[in-house]
């Protein structure tokens, strides 16, 4: 190759001067200049990509902030990016600078998801119209409430059901691919149970109905959410994201859009069966309430609002995508750490049978359960399932630790350094329940504790999703012992994550023994 290059004189040039370019970019690009935040030096054009490592991102970025603080910057092609590590960090520009740090970055990926529309992946008014529309309707719902207690308690019954059938009392959990296997003497099927039951609370919540687990629409819709959400966080699609023109020529892409364009015909054939058989008089979910404000808003002549079609769409896309996985992730990290750790799981079952016995598990037990809500909690920070939460932008110029930020600036609030934060935790990379409770074992909070992020953009759906995990973490203990499968000793588990959106487990398996 190189031969070829020296042989031609043109070429021989042209080489030369890049060569030359990329010296003298080298020898004067530094990234504290202007008062900027300093970063580690890059190539042109892919920037500092070939210092980090694309499938823990979260990592790489981690390390480098040990070398150039808790606010520094990096180049992933023509893009610059500025990340902030630590608790301290974060939360003072999410909290105290919510207004500048506040906005959400739209990749090109995201841009292809919901064109700017519903709550995640959109800005402005549009963004606080839908994302306060979602805050109290979600409310107005039970969200946080014994209403939603009732329908998360539905479906850990259920989950347990579903999981007793099998009688054999043995399944396998792989935690990748969201599968669920039962494997009973004879009997062999896969099945979604956990992240069935999840969903099964938003659908409610969204739609008024549940689905079965044998309803195939419904499991196959489940599976394609999987997929999406596994491939957003693919290499290829963090390429995409820098370099967009690359988009056909890849396959994750590709399968990406085919993916998101088949569940939008099944949501959107849901959304018209509401609309048609909408009555105004009775809200009977998120779907309604929305089509109800929308009519009122045009009986009253503004047909020019926010609460449009394509709103009404994404929001529900939204709420789904993000309060299905995360929960459905955080349910499996729980079983997982459990079954690697089995003293920890005989203390929580311990915990569960003196405070709760038979009966049923409730919400107002969980200040009587410090121990089992200690482990959530630190099931919650280890597992750490949205360690680069998602990515913000500068709504203006922000000068921020004394370095200035240009508005339009894409900022990375790095979760992994809070949750991992060595100033913050007394042993950060081990799973360690005590982190959460006091001397004589009270359940203590802990303000480092921010998986849900903090400030304006915070999750949605904190107050849900705590709900749900300790209702369906306490159920499945009550009713299940979890263990790793025969031959496999505990010690083979594997803790290092699988890569996605958000990071589930590595594909393997777990039994689980009813305990009745
Ligand atoms: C264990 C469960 C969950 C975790 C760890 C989690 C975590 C997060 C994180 C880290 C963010 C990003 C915040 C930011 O970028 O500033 C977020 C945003 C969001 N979450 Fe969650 N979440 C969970 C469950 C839920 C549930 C159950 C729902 C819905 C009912 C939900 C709805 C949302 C929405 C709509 C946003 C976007 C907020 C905005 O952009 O304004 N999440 N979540």
């Amino acid at each position: 190759m190189l031969e070829v290059i020296y042989q031609s004189p043109t070429s021989a040039s042209l080489f030369g001067l890049v060569v030359a370019l990329l010296v003298l970019h080298l020898l004067f690009s530094s990234f504290s200049s202007h008062g900027e935040p300093p970063g580690p030096r890059g190539l042109p054009l892919i920037g500092n990509l070939f210092q980090v490592d694309l499938k823990r991102l979260d990592q790489s970025l981690f390390n480098l902030s040990k070398k150039y603080g808790p606010v520094f910057q990096v180049n992933f092609g023509p893009q610059k990016v500025v990340v902030l590590a630590g608790y301290r960090t974060v939360k003072h520009a999410m909290v105290n600078h919510a207004e500048e740090f506040g906005n959400r970055d739209i990749t090109p990926i995201f841009r292809d998801w919901t064109h700017g529309h519903g709550i995640i992946f959109s800005n402005g008014d549009s963004w606080r119209e839908m994302r306060r529309f979602a805050l109290t309707t979600l409310k107005d719902l039970g969200m946080g409430r014994t209403m939603s207690q009732e329908i998360i308690l539905q479906e850990c019954r259920y989950l347990i059901k579903e999981l007793e059938q099998f009688g054999d009392k043995s399944f396998e959990l792989v935690g990748n691919d969201f599968v669920l296997n039962i494997v009973a003497d004879k009997a062999f099927t896969d099945d979604l149970a956990i992240t069935c039951a999840v969903s099964n609370v938003i659908s409610t919540l969204m739609y008024g109905k549940r689905s079965d687990c044998t309803d195939k629409v419904f499991c196959d819709t489940l599976e394609r959410e999987n997929k999406t959400v596994h491939l957003i966080g693919s290499a290829s699609i963090m390429i995409y994201n820098i370099f967009p023109w690359l988009g056909y020529f890849l396959k994750n892409w590709r399968d990406l859009m085919k993916n998101m364009a088949k569940d939008k015909l099944v949501k959107e054939k849901i959304i018209t069966d509401l609309t048609e058989t909408l009555d105004p008089e009775t809200c009977r979910c998120f779907v309604d309430a929305f089509l109800i404000r929308k009519k009122q808003l045009e009986d009253s002549g503004n047909y020019n609002s926010h609460y449009h079609k394509d709103n009404l769409f994404y929001s529900v896309d939204n709420l789904f995508a993000a309060g299905t996985d995360t929960t459905a992730v955080t349910i499996r990290w729980g079983l997982l750490y459990l079954a690697k750790f089995p003293h920890i799981q005989d203390r929580v079952q311990e915990e569960l049978s003196s405070v709760v016995g038979s009966r049923e598990v409730r919400i107002e037990d969980r200040k009587n359960l410090p121990y089992t809500d200690a482990v959530i909690h630190e099931t919650q920070r280890l597992a750490n399932i949205v360690p680069m939460a998602l990515p913000h932008t500068t709504s203006k110029d922000v000068t921020f630790q004394g370095y200035s930020i240009k508005e339009g600036t894409t900022v990375v609030p790095l979760l992994t350094s809070v949750l991992c934060d060595e100033s913050e935790w007394e042993t950060p990379y081990s799973f360690n329940p005590f982190h959460f409770l006091d001397k004589e074992g009270k359940f203590i909070r802990r303000d480092a504790f921010m998986p849900f992020l903090a400030g304006r953009r915070a999750c949605v759906g904190e107050g849900l999703a705590k709900m749900e995990l300790f209702l369906f973490f306490a159920s499945l203990l009550q009713n299940f012992s979890f263990s790793p499968p025969p031959g496999v000793s505990e010690d083979d588990l594997d803790l290092e994550p699988a890569v996605g959106l958000t990071f589930p487990p590595k594909p393997q398996q777990l039994c689980a023994i009813s305990r009745h």
